[in-house]
């Protein structure tokens, strides 16, 4: 059967409702005693649950314990307390009618018009390694029940989820009731709480405890959820004339929506789109690494050079070398501490955002004093992200982030000499820098900096023309990697035109004996490593 029809002539109108009796159930007590407190000094009845009772009488607050309510000890190990008509009846009665308020006091039940619940550590305890029956037990039942039957008869009944409301709502018990609109907005909250609480549990049970797949045929289960809450409004979207706001994701893995803004104006919409492209690529080297970034791309990309004084710095500046033009307006992301040598490079530099895992404090003091540039810090527990989601029309795609690296030892010598030590390591530096680069990629690289970057072509011949322009006269002598296989030998030809001495890609096209007859005719070294490195 459906939910009941109610004539909607037979409903009294109820604005304020006066508190006379809380039903108080809080895994998390901080502000409890408070609380409580302030409402025995409204005359309000407290009941409660075991441990939340003990909490409030222990504060020498007068306290009625449910089990005296329900008639029945809380029992199976804590799994039954309040699932009772006692308590839910006197939740669930919607005193704006006549015949509710009868057959309540026919029962002799008291309604409640406060309820005070949060639930069991549920995402703390997955968190925490447990095993499956110690998760299992941390999945609240009764107190889901109790905000969601508070939250749907918020007509009547205020519903708190949260510590942070108990002042505003200790305020109106005190001022003589809780008012519709209030009640509304906590319902609200209330219901946003459990959905999300209940979408954390379902996750775990698909992922965890009884996935849809092995995990060798497929890590995606067949069903997925997931819960963002808005952090702000943006200015505007993409272009100004769309709207636009950051949300950030309830329980996910902390990344660039949760860094921290240290100075500057509000980040745009572009700001964090090109924000996340940069730390994609400099959080992909382990050494001290710095991308800028320019619509989404790298328009430098390196790593310090071997013994330099000030790593992070000499990074940057043998990036921001490798385009200035671009790098006009960019967003920079260094994997180190920005450090005072590094800030005073970019405070010459207009730069719209620098994002790094923590500021030196003179580094600090000095980029604050530049209006337009914006300074963030990563959130604790930052990690790359591991599973990617594209939004298509209808649905979306997830796949695998691209994390993993073929290094050179797995490398296949399809031409020309054995690279050196030194060429070897700037092939591998070139590989990994062009992952980072919208395909068609080609990615010129001298000493663990990038020299030329050509990116987001429709033709890989186009690439390698835009990537040899670029560097200029740093082709000559520079090694070159592509993102994916030459389809003929013209996108190279124009980079052994270039002057390139070594190049790095994965192989396989049907043509590659002409590509390969190239690379040898010019006298140079190329590796295949076997896998692309597309990136759209
Ligand atoms: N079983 C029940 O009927 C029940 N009723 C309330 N709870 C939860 O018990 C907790 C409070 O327990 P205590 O007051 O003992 O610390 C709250 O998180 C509340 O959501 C229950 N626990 C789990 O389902």
């Amino acid at each position: 059967m459906s939910g009941h029809t109610i004539d909607p002539s037979l409903y009294r109108p109820r604005d304020v409702v006066p508190v006379r009796r809380a039903l108080i159930a809080v895994s998390d007590k901080r502000g409890l005693v408070e609380l409580a407190t302030e409402l025995v000094a409204a005359g309000v009845e407290l009941v409660s649950t075991g441990g939340t009772g003990k909490a409030i009488a222990d504060a020498g607050l007068p306290v009625t314990q449910v089990a005296e309510v329900t008639g029945y000890p809380e029992h199976l190990d804590g799994r039954v307390r309040t699932l009772h008509p006692a308590v839910h009846s006197g939740l669930l009665a919607d005193l704006r009618l006549e015949h509710h308020e009868t057959q309540l006091a026919e029962l002799d039940i008291k309604p409640y018009e406060l309820v005070v619940v949060n639930l069991y550590p549920f995402a703390e305890t997955v968190a925490s390694g447990a095993g499956e029956a110690e998760v299992v037990e941390q999945i609240d039942i009764g107190g889901p029940a109790m905000v969601r039957a508070s939250a749907k008869n918020h007509a009547n009944v205020a519903v708190v989820v949260s510590p942070d409301r108990y002042p505003e709502v200790a305020a109106a018990v005190t001022a003589g009731g809780t008012t519709l609109a209030q009640r509304q907005v906590l319902a609200r909250e209330a219901f946003r709480h459990t959905a999300s609480y209940d979408v954390a549990v379902a996750s775990w049970i698909g992922s965890v405890v009884a996935p849809d797949q092995p995990a060798e045929e497929s890590p995606f289960p067949a069903w997925v959820g997931g819960t963002w809450s808005k952090d702000a409004d943006l200015r505007y979207g993409e272009n100004s004339h769309q709207q636009a706001a950051l949300f950030t994701s309830n329980g996910g893995r902390p990344g660039i929506a949760q860094a921290v803004q240290l100075h500057g104006k509000e980040m745009s919409y572009n700001n964090y789109v090109d924000a996340d492209a940069a730390v994609r690529s400099a959080f992909d080297f382990d050494e001290p690494a710095v991308a800028i970034i320019k619509h989404a791309n790298p328009c430098g990309i390196a790593v310090a050079s071997a013994g330099a004084s000030d790593p992070i710095a000499d990074a940057h500046r043998r990036a921001h070398e490798c385009d200035p033009v671009s790098a006009f307006g960019g967003v920079i992301a260094a994997n180190r501490t920005v450090t005072l040598e590094m800030a005073e490079t970019v405070s010459g530099i207009f730069t719209e955002v620098l994002i790094a895992p923590a500021f030196d404090a003179e580094a600090l003091e000095l980029l604050t004093k530049k209006k337009n540039i914006r300074l963030l810090t990563l959130p604790e527990g930052f990690e790359a992200t591991t599973v990617e989601l594209k939004q298509i029309s209808g649905g979306m795609l997830l796949q695998q982030a691209d994390q993993h690296f073929a290094p050179a030892s797995e490398w296949t010598l399809a031409a020309g000499e054995p690279a050196d030590e030194a060429t070897l390591a700037d092939l591998e530096f070139a590989w990994r820098a062009c992952r980072a680069v919208k395909s068609n990629a080609i990615l010129l690289a001298s000493g663990g900096a990038s020299v030329g970057v050509g990116m987001g072509q429709v033709n890989r011949v186009d690439s390698c023309k835009l990537a040899v322009e670029r560097a200029g006269d740093r082709a000559t002598g520079s090694v070159a990697a592509s993102d994916a296989f030459f389809p003929f030998a013209d996108g190279l030809q124009i980079l052994l035109d270039g002057g390139v001495r070594a190049v790095v890609q994965p192989g396989g096209s049907v043509r590659d004996d002409e590509v390969v007859e190239a690379a040898k005719a010019a006298g140079v070294t190329m590796y295949f490593t076997g896998e692309r490195h597309f990136f759209h």
